[in-house]
């Protein structure tokens, strides 16, 4: 099963080279398959590390700007042909840093070469648009420019993929970045971050800095010389991330949770639908942000999807996310585990019927991890906790719906809009569909996850701040347009 991966402590990366905290203290990061075995050490930084970060960013911003777009492309490229080489090891690394399976991992991390592509093709697309002016002698045109220093907060779950799509973009539209990885998943991100450093950009272009969220991502987000702030994670800290930037006065986006529904229609294909409702709500362990959560099912196939799904999802294989045959690996992280467990504590007492799994696995390759078995429940009624609230493990609802408007009505009952998905065969019901439901990401036939890094990503209501992430969807966020006037 093992390892080209060798435990070692990680350095922050400042004005291009590695250093130490000036703490010199480490925070372990530890395999969630495994709680016994270190993956690797990152820097317990402070305040005064961090300004060191922001500081490099600032004095590089004019310098990389200058550059222009087409050579910062070329660097881009260079940095995806070194994620390439690298692949194996990085998605090794995640795999032992969060859980989730090998295939996933390489598949993440080849999206994260692909992004890199995508965005370095970039620099040779235009920056602007001419635009008639009513003036006959006069050239007027759109300039896009950058924003200056982006910080970057990410989440765990998406460990490369994540930190990459807003990197390369802000990286390609000429900003400088300060990247602040979760703690859960920071040797994967320096393992990401080594690949800039042998592309070989210009000082103080790329930093990276760890350290506890509430230290250092509270004092990315209050620095003066800040410009822009990008974040995925939690609502709670999404909010606070708003208000500091709201408070400053610049640009911010947030991605935060989802509760995505699928609908299954009467005239659904019910074994497509089973396929595709397992693996959006069981691949990664239900930890993305565009798991299904709820399935709404019409009362005249109810029956017929819940045993089918059930019957298939009895045949998911849980373990170490590194051995063959393993589908679904362990919730990242002793927290999610216990969130998981507290949930389906709550369904339980809500009145629900966990009609499968839900149970932390026992024996002794278990014993060491965060284990827990795909859970399904039956009978959930749209206001109860488990269908509101987003649980990010592997949990479905089953709610049963009278007919298509009254699970279009069920579907869209949450604070959240990421994504949604329906499965019919009734071009009626997916127009109806498509036109009605609140949600960023509307999939008919497919299942809710899935995301392409050439379309615009991003939710409506809690989810998201409205802005959208990745393809062309991105320079909207890191660039601020120039209207220019030229007269001779
Ligand atoms: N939309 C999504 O993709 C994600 C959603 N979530 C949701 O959030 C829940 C909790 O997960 P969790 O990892 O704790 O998410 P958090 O929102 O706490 O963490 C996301 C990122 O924010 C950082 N952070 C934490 N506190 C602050 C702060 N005060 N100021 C600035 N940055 C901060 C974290 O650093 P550090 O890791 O050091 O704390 C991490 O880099 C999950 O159960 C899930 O529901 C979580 C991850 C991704
Ligand atoms: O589904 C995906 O590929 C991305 C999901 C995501 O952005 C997240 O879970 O944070």
């Amino acid at each position: 099963m093992q390892t080209a991966v060798e435990t070692k402590t990680h350095k922050n990366f400042i004005n291009n080279e590695w250093v130490e905290s000036e703490t010199k203290e480490t925070i372990k990061s530890i395999n969630p398959a495994n709680k016994s075995e270190i993956v690797g050490y990152v820097q317990n930084s402070t305040k005064s590390d961090l300004d060191k970060a922001v500081q490099a960013a600032h004095q590089a911003k004019k310098t990389w700007r200058k550059m222009g777009q087409s050579a910062r492309g070329q660097l881009l490229f260079k940095a995806a042909n070194i994620l390439e080489e690298n692949l194996d090891v990085i998605a090794e690394t995640m795999t032992r840093e969060m859980g989730k399976t090998l295939p996933e991992a390489k598949g993440e991390t080849a999206r994260g070469v692909a992004i890199l592509r995508y965005y370095a093709g970039e620099g040779m697309r235009k920056e602007g648009d001419v635009i008639p002016s009513s003036d006959k002698d006069a050239l007027m045109l759109t300039k896009r420019s950058p924003l200056g220093v982006v910080g970057v907060i990410t989440p765990w779950n998406f460990p490369v993929a994540i930190p990459i799509w807003k990197v390369a973009p802000a990286l390609v539209y000429g900003n400088t970045v300060v990247l602040k990885p979760a703690s859960e998943a920071a040797v994967t991100a320096a393992k990401v971050v080594e690949c800039f450093e042998k592309a070989g950009f210009p000082d103080g272009v790329v930093n990276f800095i760890t350290g506890s969220g509430s230290v250092i991502g509270q004092a990315l987000i209050e620095h003066p010389l800040l410009n822009a702030i990008t974040f995925t994670g939690s609502e709670t800290v999404g909010e606070g991330v708003a208000k500091a930037a709201a408070s400053k006065g610049i640009k911010y986006q947030l991605e935060m949770g989802g509760k995505n529904p699928v609908i299954v229609a009467r005239d659904a294909e019910l074994d497509k639908a089973v396929e595709a409702v397992i693996s959006g709500a069981f691949r990664s362990t239900g930890q993305k942000c565009t798991a299904t959560s709820r399935v709404i099912v019409e009362s005249e196939v109810y029956e017929d999807f819940k045993e089918k799904l059930v019957e298939a999802t009895k045949k998911i294989t849980v373990g170490d996310g590194l051995a063959e045959g393993i589908w679904m690996g362990p919730c990242a992280s002793e927290s999610q585990f216990k969130t998981v467990q507290s949930y389906i504590k709550k369904g339980k007492e809500e009145g629900a019927v966990l009609i499968l799994g839900g149970e932390p696995l026992k024996g002794e390759e278990f014993d060491r991890g965060f284990y827990i078995s795909p859970a399904i429940f039956d009978d959930v009624k749209p206001d109860m906790a488990i269908a509101q609230e987003e649980i990010f493990g592997p949990v479905i609802g089953l709610i049963k719906a009278a007919n298509l408007e009254n699970a279009i009505e069920m579907a869209n009952n949450t604070k959240y809009g990421l994504s949604a998905s329906i499965f019919t065969s009734n071009i009626g019901a997916l127009l109806e569909f498509v036109d009605e439901i609140d949600a960023g990401l509307v999939r008919v036939n497919a299942e809710s996850a899935g995301v392409e890094l050439q379309a615009p990503f991003g939710g409506m209501k809690a989810s998201s701040t409205g802005s959208r992430e990745q393809g062309e969807a991105a320079k909207e966020f890191f660039t601020a347009i120039k209207t220019v006037f030229i007269k001779a």
